[in-house]
């Protein structure tokens, strides 16, 4: 049976499947299922586990989808499963073939794929947006999304919209052009494909014609000259999708290069949150967290819906330290709160003006010193972020945001750079540094209408998993030391744990199943922190790489 739209929009509420990544197109993460509940969570045991196989070994941060008795999980360098959820058999193996020279910036990752009709659609790291069936793993359509060669790759799940599938594009490294484009899900045929740095052309097609369809805000405003035809700005982690508004929240990364003194002006919409119109793909509002990033603060960090007093709002942790929650109508900001103890860049949000205050934290002009290096600065956060990929989840009965955070710092500076496509293009060095001993991560209750935070569960090692919330009063999550645990949603207390045996990175889901809920999460180190993290590498090295899928239920005997 082909899955409909109607049913993905409804996906956060039906709980004998998971449709959609983000266990619906708002991406809450929460589950209205409650039979695994804070008395009886110490019960969950492994149904079974699926391996990857023994090579190919690296960060699993796919979220599993559940349809038709069967699970669709995608793995690093580009593979897909399927696999009788039932019995943990495998249905079919898709691999695709890399060329040499793909070039992501930040390990060879993926983190899923989309259910549509019959059609399992996920990105590849050579740029390219596979449909496969679900039945057979055969490839029904195939398209390129970017060149590879220029340093475009993929890595995040599509959204699915209105029978339309959304992607973005990873590359901010190397100089690309970020962009939000939407297919025909059926076919995998061109719509619409909206810029996001400002200055860029935007396009539709119709009946296989391209026309203009405006440029993102408005040329020479905020890019010096031509840089904004290689601004970065990368849609790398996908966006929401909010029914009741009818938009597409999106968030666009890092301007290029990383050397801001190459680039003044604020930069748009780099670092910035989207609300993109899904029939014509403009842009109804934007919000830049970080203008002039100068320390790939990034901004792609999702905005989650959700709602409160009646009013509709959006939240995202950002790499940058501050939670925002903003109107979702309009993009106005109600409020921006530190949610890691050490923010050094910005003292503040302005409220009036929604402009960071800063600190005079930026590298220095290696123009203006002798040789290639200007003046290193030590700034909190690390660009890995207060908050990174890995997804945070709200649930609506706490009114609490649970958000995997990190405590760290780094030394940036800045070099000369040139660009030349295919290769990086940053004009930045840098070295992260641990700021405690015995804790890097925490996931942490956030109160959105506050910023308070409720409570905190430290981690030793920098987490990287997301979360996910029940209506049992759980939050599940991750750990690089291979856990995954358990916690109650109210205080934080650990509940329940099972070592996986390799760092967890994956993004939890849970469904029901002939009367049992099922738990189900990917093990397998790896992403950007053992490739970029510096200091907090060398202190994570015993961990473990990985590869398997794990599903977990209370067996009969045990149940209550
Ligand atoms: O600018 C980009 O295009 C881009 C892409 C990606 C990616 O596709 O994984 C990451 C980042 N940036 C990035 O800045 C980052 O910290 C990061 C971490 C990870 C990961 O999977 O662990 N990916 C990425």
């Amino acid at each position: 049976a082909g899955v409909s739209w109607e049913q993905i929009k409804n996906d956060q509420q039906s709980t004998d499947n998971v449709l959609h990544v983000g266990m619906g197109t708002q991406m809450q993460r929460f589950s209205p299922l409650d039979k695994i509940n804070t008395d009886n969570v110490e019960h969950l045991y492994p149904a079974w586990a699926f391996s990857f196989g023994g090579e190919k070994q690296r960060g699993q941060e796919s979220q599993p989808l559940v349809h038709d008795g069967k699970m669709f999980v995608t793995g690093s360098y580009s593979r897909a499963w399927a696999i009788d959820v039932k019995t943990g058999e495998e249905i079919w193996q898709y691999e695709q073939r890399l060329p040499d020279g793909i070039m992501p910036c930040c390990d060879v990752v993926n983190r899923g794929g989309a259910l549509y009709g019959d059609l399992f659609i996920f990105g590849t790291l050579d740029a390219k947006l596979v449909a496969l069936d679900q039945e057979t793993g055969d490839v029904v359509w195939s398209e390129t999304m970017a060149d590879y060669k220029e340093g475009y790759s993929y890595t995040a799940a599509p959204l699915i919209v209105n029978d339309m599938v959304v992607t973005g594009v990873s590359g901010g490294e190397f100089g690309v052009l970020g962009r939000v484009e939407a297919r025909d899900a059926k076919t995998g045929e061109m719509l619409w494909s909206r810029p996001t740095v400002e200055g860029n052309m935007g396009y539709v097609w119709k009946d296989g014609e391209k026309t203009e369809n405006g440029i993102s805000g408005t040329r020479g405003e905020t890019w010096p000259g031509d840089m904004y035809k290689r601004g970065g700005a990368a849609t790398w982690l996908g966006g929401t999708y909010d029914p009741e508004t009818d938009l597409i929240y999106f968030g666009a990364g890092n301007p290029s290069p990383w050397n801001s003194h190459m680039r003044p002006g604020d930069n748009l919409f780099s670092s910035s949150m989207l609300a993109i119109e899904p029939e014509t793909g403009k842009i109804a509002w934007h919000y830049q967290k970080t203008p002039h990033d100068a320390w790939d603060y990034d901004g792609t960090n999702m905005c989650i819906p959700f709602d409160s007093d009646g009013e509709k709002y959006c939240a995202s942790a950002d790499r940058n330290g501050f939670f925002y929650v903003l109107d979702r109508t309009n993009g106005d900001l109600e409020s921006a709160t530190k949610f890691v103890n050490e923010v050094n860049w910005a003292e503040k949000v302005d409220m009036e003006t929604g402009r960071p205050v800063e600190t005079g934290k930026r590298p220095g002009d290696p123009s203006e010193t002798e040789g290639s290096k200007g003046e290193s600065v030590f700034v909190t956060p690390s660009f890995l972020g207060a908050k990174n990929w890995m997804p945070m989840s709200y649930n609506p009965n706490t009114g609490l945001f649970y958000v995997p955070t990190n405590e760290w710092g780094m030394d940036i500076w800045n070099e000369p750079i040139t660009y030349k496509a295919g290769a990086a293009y940053l004009g930045a060095g840098f070295n992260i540094q641990p700021l405690n001993e015995d804790y890097i991560g925490a996931v942490r209750a956030i109160d959105p209408k506050t910023g308070e935070i409720k409570w905190e569960a430290k981690n030793n090692a920098p987490l990287w998993s997301g979360t996910m919330t029940t209506a049992g009063g759980l939050v599940f999550y991750g750990t690089p030391e291979g856990y995954l645990k358990a916690l109650d949603a109210e205080t934080g207390e650990e509940l329940w744990k099972f070592q996986t045996g390799s760092g967890v990175v994956g993004q939890p889901i849970t469904w029901e199943m002939d009367g049992d809920q099922y738990v189900s999460v990917t093990s397998g180190w790896g992403g950007a922190v053992p490739l970029w993290g510096g200091e907090v590498a060398k202190r994570v090295k015993f961990l473990n790489q990985g590869g398997s899928v794990w599903v977990f239920k209370i067996p009969d005997g045990l149940k209550q």
